[in-house]
């Protein structure tokens, strides 16, 4: 089972990553993607969703026209684990090549 990361290798980790924030009032990251139109936002969630479904690591999404705003944390700890920085690292692999 993965373990929930100690404040500073979640700080460590997050120090990574571009533009991902940890939420306030809740142990978890988020960051906001932006689209050129509503097409290409879906493409890239079902490129997201196939990514973490070969992880067995989930989003919480939501996608308002081109925008898609994107939580990770792991439910089996309550808080956030090494999977949400490798999921959000792909994640930005995803964004990038679009
Ligand atoms: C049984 C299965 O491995 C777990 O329920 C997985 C599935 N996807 C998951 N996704 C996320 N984000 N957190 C989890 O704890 C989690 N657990």
């Amino acid at each position: 089972m993965v373990e929930r990361l100690k404040p500073e290798d979640r700080a460590a980790g997050l120090s990574q990553l571009t533009e991902w924030h940890l939420c306030s009032g809740r142990e978890a990251i988020q960051k906001s993607f932006k689209f050129q139109d509503f097409t290409e936002a879906f493409a890239f969630m079902t490129r997201v969703a196939l990514i973490a479904e070969k992880m067995d690591h989930h989003p919480e999404w939501s996608n308002v026209y081109r925008t898609v705003d994107i939580t990770l944390a792991t439910h089996d700890v309550g808080g956030i684990s090494v999977l949400d920085l490798k999921l959000a690292a792909e994640i930005d692999r995803i964004a990038q090549h679009r």
